[in-house]
């Protein structure tokens, strides 16, 4: 069985900031955007007033308040520094950013400024504390660090690694003493602050954004980094010699090494929203109600923690509870930064968040330093790594069932490709043998046509020798036809001719008998005259 060593066990409770973000340009000018909020950081109170009203609305104390105007620095300072400082101790830490969408959440934890001429530097809590942990390693000359990161997001209460995406669905597991964590997540270990700041990009890049009316960048899911900072007592130099002079002389002697182990969980909250509010729709509508129902029981197990009578905690109704289980009340340094709007359109937001806050004041934890012996931690980083080849292994397999079942498909394909080829093979062997077939058929053809041609040539001699003999003898049939005809024609003509002649010749007789008439005629006038 696993033992863990408990050095010391601290009981306090949950410490609680509050921070207020400099008003947007647009709720500078909107009637609501008028101050409500008013901070006292001398008492560390807040006072929220009715909209037009001078009395006191309601009035919350909390560990430390900042205004609009507070650097990062002072946030780190108020909310961060310490809980680093337990964990370099080897003590469970958790910072925690809660608020209803676009409060600043984001911005309080993640902050990265890139700046061309300085560079990338350290912003908000988590390169902070980055910062302040390899600051430590550095100048601690009596210790070894061992520092690792990992980083989830729980989306739809689905956990994702978020520096390896494509492991979506994680588990939550529970060790033999009760410590809760996420199966199969990807340990990295990190050297420096920028190791760090990497692969928050990395993750951030991973991590689902999704565009709502009230934040145009809202993230619409939980985020947890994790920072391990293991902590190794160096033996002083004398022992270290003095063993190996031993073991130089057979014996084999080891000293067992205790590692401190301290664990840092950075908690991003999604931002709750009313969904009249934001108009989201859709996937967007089921995001927000999954984020609302995580965050609602958020709230109830610190309602449940905040009260001494009441016994059930609802930690396994969501699994960001079930993995924030240890810093809501158990094994934990836990530290709460509420994070507000500062316009009154969002009073009733703000109110909620802050009564929240003040529930969380009441929440007790008891922090235990762990104390590993360093197999221990060996074995446990080994059966860690074992879970990541073992989740490795299972993709891998699942990566060979789909290849198998891809090479499956393509013989298949092949197989139906090799049919398709032979049957076009044979249509082309049946196309072939038409085509020569054709040819055949085409030569005959062409033999047949000469020899009809060849025939025709003959016929043609033929019908021309016979059609000039035709011809001949029509020609002379036509001359004696013509002959005939001419003959009947001057006949004809002569016979006119011979009958004009005649008729002619009659006048002319008709004329002469008609002289002689005439003659008569005269002579018996004469005659009649001269008688007369
Ligand atoms: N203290 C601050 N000073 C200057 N700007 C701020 C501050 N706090 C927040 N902002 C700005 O307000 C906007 C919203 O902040 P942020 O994204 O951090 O909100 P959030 O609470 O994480 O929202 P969500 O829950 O929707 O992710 C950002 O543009 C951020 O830069």
């Amino acid at each position: 069985m696993r033992r863990r060593s408990i050095l010391s066990l601290d009981s306090e409770r949950v410490r609680v900031t509050v921070r207020v973000r400099p008003p947007t340009k647009d709720e500078e000018t909107k009637e609501d955007g008028l101050p409500f909020i008013f901070l006292d950081t001398e008492k560390n109170s807040v006072i929220l007033r009715r909209k037009g009203s001078f009395a006191d609305f309601k009035e919350f104390k909390f560990d430390a308040v900042l205004p609009e105007t507070a650097p990062q620095v002072d946030v780190y300072n108020a909310a961060a520094q310490t809980v680093v400082q337990d964990v370099l101790d080897g003590y469970n830490g958790t910072i925690m950013a809660y608020g209803q969408t676009g409060a600043g959440k984001t911005f309080t934890l993640s902050d990265i400024v890139t700046d061309e001429l300085v560079g990338t530097t350290v912003e908000g809590i988590i390169p902070r504390s980055a910062a302040d942990i390899f600051l430590k390693a550095e100048t601690d000359k009596d210790h070894e660090y061992h520092v690792s990161m990992s980083y989830i997001q729980i989306y739809m209460e689905m956990i994702q690694d978020l520096l390896r995406p494509e492991n979506s669905n994680l588990n939550i597991r529970e060790t033999e003493n009760g410590e809760v964590y996420v199966a199969g997540v990807e340990e990295i270990q990190v050297k420096s602050v920028q190791d760090v700041m990497k692969l928050l990009m990395i993750g951030d890049q991973n991590r689902n954004f999704a565009f709502t009316k009230l934040n145009a960048h809202s993230s619409r899911s939980h985020t947890i980094g994790m920072i391990t900072v293991e902590k190794k007592a160096l033996q002083p130099p004398g022992l270290r010699k003095a063993l190996t002079e031993r073991n130089r002389r057979g014996s084999n002697l080891t000293m067992p090494e205790k590692v401190l182990v301290g664990k840092l969980f950075l908690v991003d909250l999604a931002g709750s929203e009313r969904l009249k509010r934001s108009g989201s729709e859709g996937i967007r509508a089921t995001e927000a109600m999954s984020v609302n129902m995580s965050l609602t029981t958020l709230g109830k197990c610190i309602s449940a923690r905040a009260d001494p009578m009441v016994t059930h905690v609802p930690f396994r109704d969501s699994k960001l509870t079930r993995l924030l289980q240890e810093s809501l009340g158990g094994n934990a340094k836990t530290s709460l930064i509420v994070n507000v709007a500062p316009c009154g359109e969002f009073l009733q937001e703000t109110f909620s968040s802050l009564q929240f806050g003040s529930r969380a004041m009441k929440v007790s934890t008891r922090a235990i330093v762990n104390i590993e012996e360093e197999f221990r931690v060996i074995t446990k980083n080994l059966q860690q790594a074992l879970e990541i080849q073992d989740k490795r292994l299972h993709s891998l397999e699942a990566a060979v069932l789909s290849k198998e079942e891809q090479l499956e498909a393509a013989r298949l394909s092949l197989e139906l490709q090799t049919r398709e080829v032979e049957k076009l093979r044979k249509e082309q062997k049946l196309r072939d043998e038409q085509v020569s077939l054709s040819k055949k058929f085409l030569e005959q053809l062409k033999d047949r046509d000469k020899d009809w041609q060849n025939r025709l040539e003959l016929l043609k001699m033929a019908a021309k020798d016979h059609l000039i003999e035709k011809v001949h003898d029509q020609k002379e049939e036509a001359a004696v036809k013509i002959q005939r005809a001419y003959k009947k024609y001057y006949l004809n003509h002569l016979q006119e001719e011979k009958r004009k002649v005649e008729v002619v010749a009659g006048s002319q007789l008709m004329v002469n008998s008609a002289a002689k008439v005439f003659k008569s005629l005269a002579a018996v006038d004469d005659y009649f005259t001269k008688k007369t």
